[in-house]
């Protein structure tokens, strides 16, 4: 089962960045965390990190009929970016929506997310660990 793992802007900076809110460990970290959890879920994961909209619209519109589901942190563009959303309607993979902080104890503006309603779930708050509890919801998911 393939799943393509999508990771939004100033995800790159993960570690450096805002380490009080968004925990010290770096993208290759998680990723590495997530490629052993994957192993064991009997999945195969292929990562991308943008910092570009179209980029990461390009990215889902590839997935089509390629990825059996999607796993995103969209980042900033979660409250941003009616594109993605529209992308991942397009293609109509299930698709989970992951942030490492809880971005309804934060500033208002990142209340809303353009992409839960195309998503099927979202987990937002666990640090590290909503990647690895989305990643897990989306296989059971997909494993029904
Ligand atoms: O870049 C990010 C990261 C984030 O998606 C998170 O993982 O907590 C939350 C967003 O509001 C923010 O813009």
């Amino acid at each position: 089962m393939k799943i393509l793992v999508l990771h939004g802007p100033n995800l790159n900076m993960l570690g450096l960045r805002e380490p009080e809110i968004y925990g010290s460990f770096s993208l290759a970290d998680i990723n590495q965390i997530l490629i052993a959890d994957a192993e064991k879920l009997g999945a195969s994961l292929e990562f991308l990190q943008s910092n570009h909209e179209g980029a990461l619209v390009d990215a889902i519109h590839a997935a089509f009929n390629q990825k059996a589901g999607i796993l995103i942190n969209p980042g900033a563009y979660t409250h941003t970016s009616v594109a993605i959303r529209d992308a991942i309607a397009a293609v109509h993979l299930p698709t989970v929506e992951v942030h490492l902080s809880n971005v309804y104890k934060r500033e208002e503006f990142r209340h809303h997310s353009y992409i839960a309603p195309v998503a099927v779930g979202q987990i937002s708050g666990f640090g590290v660990n909503s990647y690895r509890l989305g990643l897990q919801a989306l296989v059971q998911h997909l494993t029904g």
